[in-house]
């Protein structure tokens, strides 16, 4: 079973703290959303909201086109699996999987026959009598999976349901977690600080700071088109060049940076227009760098000077100072093929469509 959540003016006050400030957003059946943003951001609160944990102190939750508002966690169409999913230990794994199941009233033989579905959806079947303690981190977690959605939820919401595993098998799982997810269908809500986490399973991300929504798409528009600084310097790394707008003509729109003077397309701004003396601030992925002598770049920027390098394999990062003197260092990823040293004078452009510029507020 899958639904779709509609969360309007969202809102919680703890004493004189906002924890979630005014948020709406709408998640349609079957997508994999992943909150993410950094501690005390109010990712929690609003899974829990979602679950009926938390009451909002202004706002609506519907699910499925029904006002969940005020309704009582267990009368909702949502479980929540926690980062601390407790296993029973005691039990075998079919047990453990239908143990929601007993709780609601089915009968042994349904609900083993649900269990064993819900083990083989995981790919723990030939496991279902053995006992937590015969399973290895990774496949705990993937029983954990398969309790939460024997008791066919409409929406799962997950709280960092990864945190605890090392990084290897967080890697591992999160790309065990989006295969179930397809599978089943179910609408997962999902949270994490971790951002190569939330690229690796989310349909959307939905980037979350100081209990506000800042940003709302897919992995990849949320790298490459961000709408706020934050967001930019969340997903990823990206030098940040403040500047202001010195002219506009068609299409473009003459910024002025501590790297010069160059003509940003107007399709860089992704939110708002920029006008005559808009203070703006480019943002320059590392990788978005090139050096003059390649192809392909249209955005000249300014002579600077590798101050190090060092070889990463799939590419050379490097610092760069410009030949200006301004106080500002680069970052830029070049090719392997570029063989960068430190001393060089390079020219350093950007593809014009890799660039984002945004309106300071
Ligand atoms: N019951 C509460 N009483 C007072 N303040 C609270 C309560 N619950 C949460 N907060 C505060 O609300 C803010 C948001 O908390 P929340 O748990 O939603 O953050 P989070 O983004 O999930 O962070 P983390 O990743 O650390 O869990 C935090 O500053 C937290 O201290």
């Amino acid at each position: 079973m899958t639904a779709d959540v509609s969360i309007r003016n969202a809102t919680k006050v703890f004493g004189a703290f906002r924890a979630l400030d005014d948020v709406s957003l709408d998640i349609v059946a079957g997508e994999f959303i992943v909150l993410l943003g950094p501690s005390g951001c109010g990712k929690t609160t609003l899974l829990s909201i979602l679950g009926g944990f938390i009451e909002p102190s202004a706002g609506t939750i519907a699910i499925g086109g029904k006002d969940m508002t005020h309704v009582e966690p267990a009368r909702r169409p949502t479980t929540t699996m926690f980062q601390d999913y407790a296993l029973f230990p005691h039990m075998k794994l079919i047990d453990n999987v239908g143990f929601g199941l007993r709780m609601r009233g089915m009968g042994k033989a349904q609900r083993n026959d649900k269990a064993l579905a819900m083990l083989d959806l995981v790919g723990l079947r030939a496991s279902a009598t053995r006992k937590p303690h015969e399973l290895s981190g990774g496949q705990r977690q993937r029983v954990a999976v398969a309790r939460a959605l024997a008791v066919d939820p409409d929406v799962l919401l997950l709280d960092e349901p990864l945190g605890a595993l090392d990084l290897k098998l967080r890697r591992q799982m999160q790309d065990e977690l989006k295969a179930i997810q397809k599978r089943v269908g179910t609408t997962f809500i999902h949270v994490t600080h971790d951002q190569e986490e939330a690229m690796a399973i989310a349909d959307r991300i939905v980037v979350m700071n100081h209990g506000r929504i800042e940003d709302v798409g897919k992995p990849s528009d949320i790298y490459m088109r961000p709408r706020s600084l934050f967001a930019a310097g969340f997903m990823g790394e990206a030098n940040f060049l403040p500047g202001r707008v010195i002219s506009i003509a068609e299409g473009e729109a003459q910024v002025e940076t501590a790297l010069g003077s160059a003509p940003i397309p107007i399709t860089a701004f992704t939110a708002g227009r920029p006008q005559t003396n808009s203070k703006v601030t480019l943002c320059i992925r590392p990788e978005h760098f090139r050096s003059a002598t390649e192809d392909g770049a249209a955005v000249a920027l300014a002579r600077a000077r590798i101050t190090d390098s060092a070889f990463f394999g799939a590419h050379h990062r490097c610092h760069l100072k410009p030949e200006s003197g301004a106080d500002i260092v680069i970052t830029a990823n070049l090719p392997q093929t570029a063989h960068p040293k430190p001393g060089d004078m390079l020219d350093l452009s950007v593809k014009a469509d890799t660039i984002v510029a945004l309106i300071e507020a």
